[in-house]
């Protein structure tokens, strides 16, 4: 039954994906958004995306895919408001994006976390820079270190940290400052498949606590299916449009492990990297993957 409703989504056409009416309140509300960039060396102008119409529905975890260069990146950056968009329609919780917004937090493949600041302190900067009370501050960082398993590395630096323990505080960092969206660009594309899985289902377990929505990045088709509600998947760039919309209806509150065992997961792991595929120029499509 699982597979049966996402092959209805994935067979659709790719204006009827996108038109569909989206149940509930949104998060995220696009419309025919353009991003492109400036070269003033030499005078000309890139487009990386055409347009894109998507929503990210409140309490879900939306996936974007598509292929390299396709304006993944670029997109994301746009959302956070630190990139400007040339056209079209772009809302966070109702309002449209201007500029950066401090309700939007961003987690990036790389944590990034400041070296001279200790674990709690790097968590507890955005909260810092809002001029948030100390008490207040202690007590959120506290919380947060909690429900990411770091607590007692409070007072670590950064390099006293596994990878996969940097990228938990940079999470906790992301959650401290409450966001109404939170933006990942592959974020655990860098650790050990191991690390990788035990960060799933840290961000799977956060999600059912916070009801926190999430759009994110990847590469990988598995993750897409293992953690997302709904994949987004995007043309070939230069100038990507939305090529099509796929649920994956495998129910909420499930660890990777158990998504791995269900019957529906390898049908749409399968189906989505067809769809991938057929984006490929014709050589690497038949090079396989
Ligand atoms: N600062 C920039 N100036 C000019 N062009 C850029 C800039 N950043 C990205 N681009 C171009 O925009 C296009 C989209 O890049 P982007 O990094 O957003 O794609 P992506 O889908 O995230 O790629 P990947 O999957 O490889 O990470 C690419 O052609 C890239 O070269």
């Amino acid at each position: 039954m699982d597979s049966e409703l996402a092959v209805t989504a994935a067979t659709a056409t790719p204006t009827q994906q996108r038109t569909a009416p989206a149940a509930g309140p949104l998060k995220l509300e696009v419309e025919d958004v353009g991003i492109g960039y400036f070269s003033q060396r030499h005078g000309s102008f890139f487009e990386a995306v055409r347009s894109l119409t998507f929503n990210v529905p409140d309490d879900s975890l939306v996936a974007l895919v598509g292929p390299t260069g396709c304006g993944k990146s670029t997109f994301l950056r746009s959302v956070c408001g630190l990139l400007g968009y040339q056209h079209g329609r772009l809302l966070v919780d109702g309002s449209a994006v201007t500029g950066p917004r401090a309700d939007c937090s961003v987690v990036f493949q790389s944590p990034a976390l400041m070296p001279w600041r200790t674990v709690e302190r790097n968590v507890g900067y955005g909260l810092e820079l809002r001029g948030t009370p100390k008490a207040e501050v202690r007590d959120r960082v506290g919380h947060m270190l909690d429900m990411v398993g770091l607590s007692k590395f409070a007072e670590h630096y950064p390099h006293q940290l596994s990878g996969g323990m940097q990228q938990r505080a940079n999470l906790a960092r992301a959650l401290a400052n409450d966001p109404v969206l939170l933006l990942m660009d592959e974020p655990f594309s860098a650790l050990d498949p191991q690390t990788r899985d035990r960060l799933s289902d840290e961000l799977l377990r956060i999600r059912e606590l916070t009801k926190l929505t999430v759009l994110m990045v990847t590469h990988q088709v598995d993750e897409a299916v293992l953690l997302a509600d709904q994949c987004v998947v995007l043309s070939r760039g230069p100038g990507s449009v939305v090529e099509g919309v796929m649920d994956i209806p495998l129910g909420r509150g499930r660890t990777v492990d158990e998504t791995r065992h269900q019957s529906g997961y390898g049908p749409l792991v399968r189906q989505l990297r067809d769809m991938l595929r057929a984006l490929e120029p014709a050589e690497s499509a038949s090079g396989g993957r």
